[in-house]
């Protein structure tokens, strides 16, 4: 009986060691992303940045290879950016996103300086210039701009279109009004402007015609206001494989095709190129993890379904239930039996929604078999949850085929920690 060996590891001897639900994260993969990154975009265009969207997955482990590899790092919240200054992540190498980021977190960012702060509204603006000049501090921002574009993706994960919660809209009166708050502040240094039109897409239409958008605007407040934007942050949002057609795309195929039309547009309207950052996250750790199950009961109804309960479910994988997220999976005791059966893998949280994946073909199941579902990677440690007072998944790291635990399992009294 043959093993999956995944990033050439045995990961039925990782669900025995580690026991599950597993979270399994190949460091070997985060750094084949991070080296295409580094050839593809970074050395390949001048002026350039990239910075890892940690929101996808962060431990201080992640934060100190991010580090190690010499990218930068967006972060969302007082929680990421604390993750980022345990590990003494260099600052200026830091993006603050967020679209309605508290006093605190203000507080926060300007007291540790981070490179980029990246402006969603006015009132985040005013209090910015107040932290700003209370610290006696100037700090460097974009604006995040809602470009207007539809991407096709969930609806929830879509934000670049104009009815979306992020960002400045792309309205005249409004962009001016920011722009010129910004410039006659003498704490705030406006270095140029941000948009992320959305996640999991599949083509780089999208992207270029947002660069569009941006060149435009660019160059109608150079003349209006005489503003020369010196930075562009291009956002994320490259797909991955989970299901089906979709694919994990070269990532030139979307930077290219950016950088072409930027530099083209930039011509056209005689503008300086700015310097251009990407900020990956699902495309960088996605297919790096998988999460290991074991299974235990299984219903038959016959001529209706079969049930598959695992030890896991909607708490280590909110995706499914969230997005109608689809994924693969296999066997991973039994990768060279033959496919014979038809069956659904239930979650065992007490929600008839906890269902990771509906009509699965594996081989003959039984209890005691080991699940493991491919790419989640992304936005599955980080979205996790302790629905039903269920600890949450210990997180290993495999690297040149050894193991190492980044995260230990919850216990239930971690989970108690706080009560009182
Ligand atoms: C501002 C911003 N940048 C980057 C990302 C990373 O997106 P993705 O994981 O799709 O690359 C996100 C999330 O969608 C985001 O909101
Ligand atoms: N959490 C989403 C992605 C959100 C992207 C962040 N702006 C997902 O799992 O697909």
């Amino acid at each position: 009986m043959a093993n999956f060996l995944f990033s050439n590891v045995d990961t039925v001897e990782l669900a025995k060691k580690y026991k599950t639900p597993l979270y399994v994260v190949s460091e070997d993969i985060i750094l084949e992303r991070f080296n295409e990154i580094k050839k593809d975009f970074i050395e390949k265009h001048e002026n350039t940045m990239a910075v890892y969207a940690s929101k996808a997955f962060l431990t201080k482990e992640m934060a100190r290879i991010v580090k190690r590899e010499g990218l930068g790092m967006d972060v969302v919240s007082g929680g990421e950016l604390y993750t980022a200054i345990k590990v003494d992540f260099p600052m200026e190498k830091i993006v603050f996103h967020g679209n309605n980021k508290t006093l605190d977190e203000i507080e926060m960012a300007v007291k540790y300086n981070v490179g980029r702060i990246v402006v969603d509204n006015f009132y985040e603006l005013e209090l910015l210039d107040k932290m700003a000049s209370k610290y006696k501090k100037k700090v460097n921002i974009l604006f995040r701009i809602t470009p207007g574009v539809n991407s096709h993706t969930h609806k929830y994960i879509r934000t670049g279109q104009v009815d979306s919660k992020f960002g400045v809209p792309l309205n005249e009166n409004i962009i001016y009004e920011a722009i010129l708050k910004a410039i006659n502040s003498n704490y705030i240094e406006l270095k140029g402007f941000h948009f992320h039109i959305g996640s999991q897409l599949q083509e780089s239409e999208t992207h270029v015609k947002s660069i569009k958008v941006l060149t435009s605007l660019m160059k109608e407040i150079k003349d209006e206001l005489g503003f020369i934007t010196k930075e562009l942050n291009t956002g994320g949002g490259y797909g991955i494989h989970y299901n089906g057609n979709e694919s994990r795309k070269p990532l030139s195929y979307f930077t290219d095709a950016m950088m072409e039309e930027l530099e083209k547009e930039c011509r056209k309207y005689n503008l300086e190129r700015p310097r251009v950052v990407i900020e990956p996250g699902r495309w960088v750790v996605g297919e790096a993890g998988i999460t290991l199950y074991t299974i235990g009961s299984i219903k038959n109804i016959p001529n209706v379904r079969t049930y598959v309960g695992i030890d896991g479910g909607m708490p280590d994988n909110p995706r499914p239930s969230l997005y109608d997220a689809q994924y693969e999976a296999l066997i991973a005791n039994k990768v060279d039996e033959e496919i014979t059966d038809i069956v659904t893998i239930a979650g065992k949280c007490c929600e008839s929604g906890d269902i990771l994946i509906w009509d699965l073909k594996t081989p003959h199941i039984e209890a005691g078999d080991i699940l493991a579902v491919l790419s989640t990677g992304a936005y599955n440690y980080s979205m996790a949850s302790n629905y039903n007072r269920i600890p949450r998944p210990a997180v290993v790291m495999i690297s040149k085929g050894n193991d190492r635990l980044i995260v230990k399992r919850e216990t239930y009294d971690d989970i108690l920690r706080n009560e009182i």
